[in-house]
């Protein structure tokens, strides 16, 4: 196929740029502990200085990918597809996800938000990023709010993307990683004092899985 092709193709959501797909345990939020196969969409511009999968960021460097092969393998795997990244809402999840669901599979969303929500979805995970906040109705639509925090000040900025989410999203305060041993306590006392929220730990890097 020529460049020119494959642009469009990517353009329209029918080819994506594949960094990993992997079957494994959903490590974080709501869904922790439950089996899943996991679709990872390269490219991101958030930029997290704290960001745990870096290598995803530059689009160019994951190879385009028709959709049929994401779901040809995603329907041997698991009855749960989360498609994270890098940033899914880069693109359009449309194609996909109405792929996904043509084989009646559990489709989940890990994103910041920092685009336009597109596509079909059963469970909306939304990470807000104070460098690039949500955008549009997604919070309006999100099931769960899950805040990273690093430092004091993210538990501020926690209440206020909570501020604006629906009422039925459960919240959670997640550990950025390299600083958990400070942070952890900090939270712990936190939704002790403000019970709405709830704990969230990337329970997979415990378990030594992906
Ligand atoms: C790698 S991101 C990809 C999806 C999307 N770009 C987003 O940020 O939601 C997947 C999840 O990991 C979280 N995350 C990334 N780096 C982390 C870190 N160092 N510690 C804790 N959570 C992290 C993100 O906030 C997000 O909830
Ligand atoms: N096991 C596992 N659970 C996860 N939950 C969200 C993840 C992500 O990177 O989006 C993730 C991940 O990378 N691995
Ligand atoms: S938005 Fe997600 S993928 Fe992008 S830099 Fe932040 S944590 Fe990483
Ligand atoms: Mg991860």
């Amino acid at each position: 196929m020529v460049l020119q092709d494959v642009m469009h193709l990517v353009d329209k959501g029918k080819m994506l740029p594949l960094m990993e797909e992997f079957y494994t345990i959903q490590g974080e939020g709501f869904h922790k502990g439950t089996a899943a196969y996991f679709v990872r969409i390269g490219g991101c511009d958030v930029g997290c200085h704290w960001c745990d999968v870096k290598e995803s960021w530059n689009a160019e460097t994951h190879p385009p990918t028709e959709i049929e092969q994401i779901v040809v393998n995603a329907t041997k795997s698991s009855d749960t597809i989360v498609i994270t990244g890098g940033e899914p809402l880069t693109w359009d999840m449309g194609p996909l996800t109405k792929a996904l669901k043509n084989q009646d599979l559990n489709i989940h969303i890990e994103t910041s938000g920092a685009y336009p929500l597109t596509g079909i979805w059963d469970w909306i995970c939304l990470s807000p990023k104070k460098n690039k906040l949500p955008v549009g109705d997604i919070y309006d639509k999100a099931h769960e709010l899950k805040v990273i925090v690093y430092n004091k000040h993210d538990l501020i900025f926690a209440e206020e993307q909570a501020s604006k989410i629906n009422d039925s999203c459960i919240l959670y305060l997640q550990p950025e990683w390299s600083v958990r041993e400070k942070v952890t306590p900090l939270i712990v006392d936190y939704v002790m004092q403000h019970p709405k929220w709830k704990v969230s730990l990337q329970t997979h890097k415990y378990l030594n899985i992906p």
